[in-house]
């Protein structure tokens, strides 16, 4: 999650800040007008920072709307009169924002590569729409003869055609979006963004609709880089199609990253690191004619040695070197939060999951009960996760119904089953690597109200304490403040099962919980189980024999993925059937309640 930049950091940014703000008074117009393009490409770059380095989306096409922007203040300038600074530079982030949206709905569709490829080719075709129609002026670009200003009652206030008045606007304006990127950052909502990059999956079992979140950060840079296209627009008060090219969206990308992706303003850094090198590099009375001939190769010779002695760009150096241990905010809770709950009826009838000719889930009909433990066994390659696949709507059923409380939500997407109370664990460890084990359990927490518009913190103080008690029941509530991925493989099972549990899900499907326990860690989560079973409805996969009939209070057994037997323990141990296809011809003795614990 996005950290609050070390103290070197927040220096640093003070003295440039100074820096630009005392640069009008000791160079000529031609500095000033360099410094004015460096500050509006930074606001560029840390728009695209929103959408690349925290929510994970790598937008290859994110001139688009800067290109936009910067023709919407051509279309709202008349030769008659200035345009008032505010319609010109809103009509920048209105129109970004709109082309976000409109090229987000297909692109958030998508992921990783796909992504990529759907905003490169839009770009492009914004590229050919100003480029090769006569919308304005065509190939040629075109001129805004009158620049922006804001007149009240014959005084005016500000000028875009002053250089110096230009350059402290646009100073204010890259300040304005670092803050304001950072505050929306830290909001619920800038959470959720964040969680798309770090575990998109995730998310969606917890119940938040991914792409919504997707297309509403994607809108968020996109209105920002409208309005760094409506600044630069000002700069020479000269448009062309070339604002649209690819070239420039690689380019903001490689500033990204070579100043830090996902720090808000490591890609400051990146654009003036980058942009300074340049200039150097093709000033042949500094470097001499043979470097400056061969700029380009300096430049990329210089970049790969930087980003190779810092793969988390040059923000990398100005971080805090160890993070003092923070004293955990949350105090222990064993008691469940009092909060009245009732377990679900979970029930399937007739489904099936075919892949190809495999039928890896055939046809089975079963109901889980409330407040019961129901393991699911059978031998490698049953059917099982496949099965809870279906249950949570992480795959869509080839037939058949499941049910939750009678409600079919069959081929629901599994956001829409989370919501209907039904959380779940994966095989493979599945949590927010990068958050703090708190910051998962808050995600999780958040999910019963999964509004993109919240803004504000506004976690109750029932969601704070399901908090604290998921954690402390799972023993992590010491290590609040780690980071989740740091943590060993059964700690993360342990706190994949606290989200769970902090999610107030009244199904919970674990699927191999154990998996990468020691012998204390099982006893725990085993305990854990008998006690959440009596507000929860429990489907449990798991290998360990001894605990699933430690704990199992019905055993459901697949076989080539049909239901071939189910009961109590005692019953299925029994189970003929079972015991050849499965329990390796030995029933298994079963533990009395005394002997559990
Ligand atoms: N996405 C997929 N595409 C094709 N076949 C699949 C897919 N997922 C699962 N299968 C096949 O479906 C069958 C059931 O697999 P599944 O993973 O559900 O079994 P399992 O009981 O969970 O096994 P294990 O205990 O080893 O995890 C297997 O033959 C598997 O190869």
């Amino acid at each position: 999650m996005l950290k609050t930049p070390s103290l070197r950091a927040l220096l640093l940014l003070a003295f440039l800040v100074l820096l630009f703000a005392a640069l009008p008074f000791f160079v000529g117009p031609y500095g000033i007008k360099f410094a004015t393009r460096l500050i509006i490409l930074s606001i560029f770059v840390v728009s695209l920072d929103f959408a690349l380095g925290l929510a994970g989306l790598i937008s290859f096409g994110h001139a688009a709307f800067f290109g936009v922007g910067a023709y919407a203040v051509y279309f709202v300038s008349s030769d008659e009169g200035a345009a008032n600074v505010f319609v010109a530079l809103g009509a920048g982030v209105g129109v970004g924002a709109v082309c976000a949206l409109v090229i987000g709905a297909f692109a958030c569709l998508t992921r990783g590569f796909y992504f990529i490829m759907v905003t490169l080719a839009a770009g492009q075709m914004m590229f050919s729409l100003f480029h090769d129609t006569d919308i304005a002026k065509g190939a040629d670009g075109a001129y805004i003869n009158i620049k922006p200003d804001l007149t009240i009652l014959g005084h005016t206030l500000i000028d875009f055609d002053d250089r110096r008045v230009f350059f402290y606007v646009c100073l204010a304006l890259l300040v304005f979006t670092v803050v304001a990127l950072y505050m929306l950052a830290r909001t619920p909502f800038g959470r959720v963004v964040q969680g798309l990059k770090s575990n998109e999956t995730r998310l969606s079992a917890l119940g938040f609709d991914a792409y919504r979140f997707k297309l509403a950060a994607f809108v968020v840079s996109g209105a920002f880089a409208g309005l760094a296209g409506a600044l630069f627009a000002c700069i020479d008060g000269f448009v062309t199609p070339d604002l649209f090219s690819w070239h420039q969206s690689g380019l903001a990308i490689m500033m990204v990253v070579l100043g830090g992706a996902g720090t808000l303003f490591g890609p400051i850094l990146g654009a003036l690191f980058y942009v300074s090198l340049e200039e150097t590099l093709k000033t042949a009375s500094l470097v001499g004619d043979f470097v400056s001939s061969h700029w380009l190769l300096g430049t990329g010779a210089v970049l790969v040695i930087a980003v190779l002695l810092s793969p988390d760009g040059l923000a990398g150096f100005l971080r805090n070197a160890a993070r003092p241990a923070k004293k955990a905010l949350l105090q222990p809770s064993g008691d469940a939060p009092a909060e009245p709950r009732r377990a679900s009826i979970l029930a399937t009838k007739d489904l099936a999951k075919t892949f190809g000719g495999l039928r890896a889930v055939d046809g089975v009909t079963i109901s889980f009960e409330p407040d019961l433990v129901h393991a699911i066994i059978g031998p490698n390659g049953a059917g099982k996760t496949t099965f809870t696949n279906l249950l949570s709507g992480a795959l869509k059923p080839s037939a058949g119904e499941v049910t939750v409380d009678g409600v079919n939500v069959a081929g629901a997407p599994a956001y829409k089953i989370a919501r209907r109370g039904v959380g779940r664990s994966f095989q493979r460890t599945n949590i927010f690597a990068t958050f703090t084990v708190e910051e998962n359990c808050r995600l999780a927490a958040q999910a019963r109200h999964p509004s993109v518009v919240r803004l504000t913190e506004r976690l109750s103080a029932s969601e704070q304490a399901k908090v604290a008690h998921a954690l402390t029941v799972v023993g992590l509530a010491d290590k609040a403040d780690t980071i989740a991925g740091a943590m060993s493989n059964g700690e993360q099972r342990q706190l994949e099962i606290a989200m769970l549990i902090a999610s107030g899900g009244s199904i919970l499907i674990l699927d191999e919980p154990l998996a990468g326990m020691g012998p204390e860690e099982t006893r725990r989560v085993i305990d854990l189980l008998r006690d959440l079973k009596k507000n929860h409805t429990i489907v449990l996969i798991e290998h360990d024999m001894d605990a699933v009939f430690a704990v199992a209070d019905t055993l459901t057994v697949l076989a080539l993925g049909r239901l071939i037997a189910h009961g109590t323990p005692d019953e299925v141990r029994r189970n003929e059937e079972v015991i050849t296809a499965y329990l390796g011809g030995h029933a298994p003795e079963i533990e009395t309640e005394g002997a559990k614990s």
